[in-house]
């Protein structure tokens, strides 16, 4: 490890890949004036401070999209860990099918449907690169296991 990425903080971001009963994921622009602006993302955002990542996650979504999701509809999926220039990302990714509420874009973002595999199309940050290839096959074996429980 080198000295520079031992100084940069470690930001913990909850992120969540919602499928609809189609099948797809819900992936949502980052705005103008943010950075990685134009980029596509799973919906959720920074932790605050003592909150889990269930309930950091619920609050992001409640905020970005005005739905409710109870904690045991989050599904642990995967984790992306990625050095961006000042600071550590270490983001949880959990899967949801089940939330109440209509998917709503609260804060003016762009959002789409996207099937799973067509997520390569789509640009997103660096540290989501290497969950779009896994994201397809987990997703249909997380659904193939609860089917069978
Ligand atoms: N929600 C989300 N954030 C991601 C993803 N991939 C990724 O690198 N990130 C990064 O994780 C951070 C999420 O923070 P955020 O959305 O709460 O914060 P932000 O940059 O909008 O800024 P701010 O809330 O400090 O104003 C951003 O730096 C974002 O670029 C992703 O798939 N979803």
């Amino acid at each position: 490890m080198t000295g520079a990425e031992r100084a940069k903080p470690l930001v913990l971001v909850a992120a969540c890949a919602l499928v609809d009963d189609s099948g797809r994921v819900l992936i949502s622009q980052r705005p103008e004036g943010k950075p990685l602006a134009g980029l596509w993302e799973f919906p959720g955002g920074k932790l605050e401070d003592g909150e889990t990542p269930e309930h950091g996650l619920i609050r992001e979504l409640d905020e970005e999209l005005g739905i409710a999701i109870a904690p045991s509809s989050l599904i642990p999926l995967m984790f992306s860990s990625f050095s961006y220039a000042d600071f550590n990302l270490l983001m949880p990714l959990f899967a949801c099918w089940q939330w109440s509420g209509d998917v709503t874009p609260k804060e003016g973002q762009a959002l789409v449907w996207a099937a799973p595999a067509a997520l390569q199309d789509y640009a997103m940050p660096p540290a989501d690169e290497p969950l779009k290839g896994l994201l397809p096959g987990l997703l249909d074996c997380v659904r193939s296991a609860s089917a069978g429980s």
